[in-house]
């Protein structure tokens, strides 16, 4: 054990592929590296908060990998709630990041924002990087089962378990107060993450998701090749399928949607599917058709400071008799200590 945790926090991402093969290797040992694992890349100021980009190897994935965290400067005075961001087709870490403009409304809120990678990378498996739907960029946010993805495609677990874990660790977060949205790919992971994990998160939005991956092409082709082509095995990771049997806490689903997205007109986001689903069901949908605007993010930053507002009502709602901690602007930009080193 102590030896796999020394070479992880020593040496680079080749050497973290070893040891899922080396002699010491179990699931619980592994566990613990991802935690041990974890490290900051890079931190800079700016917007009210800290932006970071942090690595850590993943169990789940066999792979090391990036994700982006904003730190609010509420985060000073105690846990604050967190945001997981689920990005699309072809992001990174960084779109979301540079494109959103979610950080000034994460710090008015006092939110801790995590943006994770959609995909394991760099594993070199056959056909990983032959389409931009499907391999590198494109993990659909499930757990595959069949081969050759099955050992390493597993980006439900590690959005659901290992990254808040790991996040959980290494930040002062309240974990009961947790948040998820994305888009388009990530708006589809967004709600199945919420519809099947009932009271996990507390609130969720999307912005022009895939509401219907088992009738869309994007989806038939993602599904099939990750979970082979029984369609039956597809509905516990079909949002208009999980809506019809959920039975967790009632959830309120905010969705924006530009009228002028080309993937809208071409049939892979049927937002009108999941509106059908909801009745009778117990979830409230907001589905906002935004006219004239694209799948771009210049769209998802125009209505940014809508979901935070939407986030905010339910990760802001305290118990009777306990005081909400106000979101505050810091006196000064310094207001939030550096304590992470740059690699
Ligand atoms: N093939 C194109 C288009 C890819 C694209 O539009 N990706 C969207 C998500 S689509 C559904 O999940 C995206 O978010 N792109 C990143 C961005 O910064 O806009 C291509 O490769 O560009």
């Amino acid at each position: 054990m102590t030896q796999i945790i020394s070479c992880v926090m020593n040496r680079e991402r080749s050497d973290l592929f070893l040891i899922r093969n080396s002699p010491n290797y179990s699931p619980t040992k592994i566990k613990w590296v991802s935690l041990v694992s974890f490290r900051e890349r890079s931190t800079s100021r700016g917007l009210a908060g800290v932006a970071q980009v942090s690595c850590s190897y993943s169990a789940e994935l066999g792979c090391s990998m990036k994700f982006a965290v904003f730190v609010p400067p509420q985060l000073e005075s105690g846990p604050v709630p967190v945001i997981y961001w689920l990005s699309g087709l072809t992001c990174t870490e960084q779109n979301f990041v540079t494109k959103a403009g979610a950080q000034t409304h994460a710090a008015k809120h006092g939110f801790l924002m995590v943006a994770p990678d959609t995909s394991p990378r760099g594993l070199n498996i056959p056909g990983e990087d032959d389409s931009w739907d499907f391999g590198t960029g494109a993990g659909f946010y499930v757990d595959a089962t069949k081969e050759p993805w099955k050992e390493n495609y597993h980006m439900y677990s590690y959005i659901t378990k290992e990254l808040p874990a790991v996040i959980a660790a290494n930040f002062k977060v309240n974990s009961e107060k947790i948040g998820i949205m994305g888009h388009s790919m990530g708006g589809h992971g967004a709600l199945i993450c919420a519809l099947k994990n009932p009271g996990l998160y507390k609130s969720v939005s999307a912005f022009a998701p895939i509401c219907n991956p088992m009738e869309c092409p994007w989806g038939e082709k993602a599904f099939g090749g990750y979970l082979g082509h029984i369609k039956h095995h597809w509905k516990d990771y079909d949002a208009c399928s999980l809506i019809k049997n959920y039975s967790g806490p009632p959830l309120e689903i905010l969705i924006d949607q530009g009228t002028e997205d080309d993937f809208l007109h071409k049939g892979q986001l049927l937002p009108e599917n999941l509106e059908k689903a909801v009745h009778g069901s117990n979830m409230a949908l907001t589905l906002r058709m935004q006219d004239g605007y694209d799948h771009s993010y210049y769209f998802i930053s125009s209505f940014m400071g809508d979901h935070f507002d939407h986030h905010a009502k339910y990760l802001k709602a305290y118990p009777l008799g306990m005081e909400a901690t106000e979101p505050h602007t810091p006196s000064t930009p310094n207001a939030v200590p550096l304590p992470f080193s740059k690699n």
